[in-house]
């Protein structure tokens, strides 16, 4: 299937004194196609942020005020056991976890590999994504992606170093999105850091579908425009 173009505002650079509206409200007010929710231990990256009874409060909510039973809770983990918390997102409502690729091949655990990580994730009923830092090259995720293996559903290529928003869009990363659009046309490809309306651009050309904006939403003075010029310059990039 050909990829959809697919806007996923990143709720770390929202109110978090407000989480469950600003969730809602970028739903139902302004158009998100998912949500897109930062997981850091702390160990991973240099920061802390939410873990999975946030995200079960989150999913309730947005359930009850926006409608939204069937809408995709994108959790990425930068974690660095990814293995240990796939039960208890998987209760809290994730549908797509998307693990670190550097984590799981340092993994405390050996027995828990990229390979096996992704069938664990399948088996819970889950989709799978695999996270790539900005120095980490594409081609380790080729071997997941090809031949008789269960795949990952979606490859997130990280244009800024994880664990923070606001940062610089790394356009170093393009070629990594181009060589694996190339080589995967159908597969959903997602950038995360330092996206907005002025690096949009690049990233669609390269082939990216799955846009990942935090400060670019939840900053703007009008979300939703935002979000559809996003979108529309995506679609555009699609359909060539
Ligand atoms: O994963 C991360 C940061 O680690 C991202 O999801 C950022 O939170 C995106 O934020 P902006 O760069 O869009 O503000």
């Amino acid at each position: 299937m050909a990829p959809k173009a697919i806007i996923a505002p990143s709720i770390l650079a929202s109110d978090f004194g407000n989480l469950s509206s600003e969730c809602s409200n970028v739903i139902k007010e302004h158009g998100a196609d998912w949500l897109h929710i930062d997981i850091m231990d702390g160990h991973f990256v240099p920061n802390i942020t939410i873990g999975a009874p946030v995200v079960t409060c989150i999913r309730g909510s947005v359930e009850r005020s926006a409608d939204w039973s069937k809408g995709v809770f994108d959790c990425h983990m930068m974690v660095a056991e990814p293995q240990k918390w796939l039960e208890d997102f998987k209760k809290a409502g994730c549908d797509l976890y998307c693990f670190h690729y550097e984590a799981a091949v340092t993994s405390k655990d050996p027995a828990v590999s990229p390979s096996q990580l992704i069938k664990n994730i399948h088996a819970l009923g889950m989709k799978a994504g695999v996270a790539i830092k900005p120095d980490t090259p594409a081609d380790v995720v080729y071997p997941l992606l090809d031949g008789d293996v269960e795949k990952p559903d979606m490859v997130l290529v990280m244009t800024v170093e994880p664990g923070f928003g606001g940062q610089k869009f790394q356009a170093r990363c393009m070629p990594k999105v181009a060589a694996l659009r190339e080589r995967y046309p159908e597969l959903d490809i997602e950038v995360d850091g330092g996206l907005g309306l002025g690096t949009i651009d690049q990233a669609a050309e390269a082939g990216a579908n799955v846009i990942v904006a935090g400060t670019a939403v939840f900053g703007a003075e009008s979300p939703g425009e935002v979000v559809k010029m996003l979108r529309g310059t995506v679609e555009k990039c699609l359909s060539k």
